[in-house]
């Protein structure tokens, strides 16, 4: 297929230092994640996640995340932040998702059974979704994990916006796009010198590779 003159659009994820944020706003994201999802080595405060939502540049994008995490935390999240994005990583259902009246992204986990089930019934069964995120971890599991899942497995027919994540680094994500054609890419290990401290020379080189895909001309 050709696509010719497409940005694939970047979310680095998982920020734990305003200096990262700002760093990675002036090297081309188009949105920065916050984990809020317990257990995660990457998790912060609402009041942390406010700090850096001030190092966002203009037009950058904020994404808040959860994994199951109980109503009242998303709301004070979404009180605090004001992000402009969900995600959620868990077993949360539509009704969960849509209620926050912030528009989300339903992260599938590529390692359970939805992951096998036509788009069609994901569609049904996120109807308010903006898009869907594929993650390479199972249920119950956690994303962040740095592992790459097998992108052929990705639905085919998707008719909303996707995400592609899990493993992605400089060094596949020109393939990885090449081969999946997402609406945009989602990163976290691959940027990292350790779990939260991101890379100023690793985040650059995923944007070069990026832009290097979104330059191949397809037949
Ligand atoms: O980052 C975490 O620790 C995390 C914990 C629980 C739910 C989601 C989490 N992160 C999601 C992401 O950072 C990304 O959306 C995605 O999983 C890519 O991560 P990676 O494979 O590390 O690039």
């Amino acid at each position: 297929m050709k696509r010719t003159l497409f940005r694939t659009r970047i979310k680095f994820c998982g920020f734990t230092r305003p200096g990262d944020v700002r760093l990675a706003c002036e090297l081309g994201a188009d949105a920065i994640g916050f984990v809020f999802a317990h257990g995660s080595s990457r998790r912060i405060a609402p009041a942390e996640a406010r700090a850096m939502r001030q190092a966002l540049s203009p037009m950058v994008d904020s994404v808040a995340l959860f994994s199951d995490n109980p109503a009242e935390e998303v709301r004070e999240v979404v009180r605090q932040i004001r992000p402009s994005l969900l995600q959620f990583h868990g077993s949360e259902d539509d009704a969960f998702c849509r209620a926050f009246g912030v528009p989300y992204l339903k992260a599938i986990a590529m390692g359970s059974p939805i992951a096998n089930e036509h788009p069609a019934a994901l569609q049904q069964q996120y109807p308010s979704a903006a898009g869907f995120l594929f993650d390479s971890h199972g249920a119950g599991g956690s994303g962040g994990s740095g592992k790459v899942f097998d992108w052929s497995r990705i639905p085919a027919g998707v008719q909303k916006p996707f995400v592609l994540a899990g493993g992605l680094t400089a060094d596949n994500v020109f393939d990885a796009i090449i081969a999946t054609m997402p609406w945009a890419v989602d990163v976290s290990s691959g940027i990292e010198s350790a779990p939260g401290l991101k890379d100023g020379d690793r985040m650059r080189r995923f944007v070069e590779q990026v832009r290097r895909a979104d330059c191949h001309v397809l037949d």
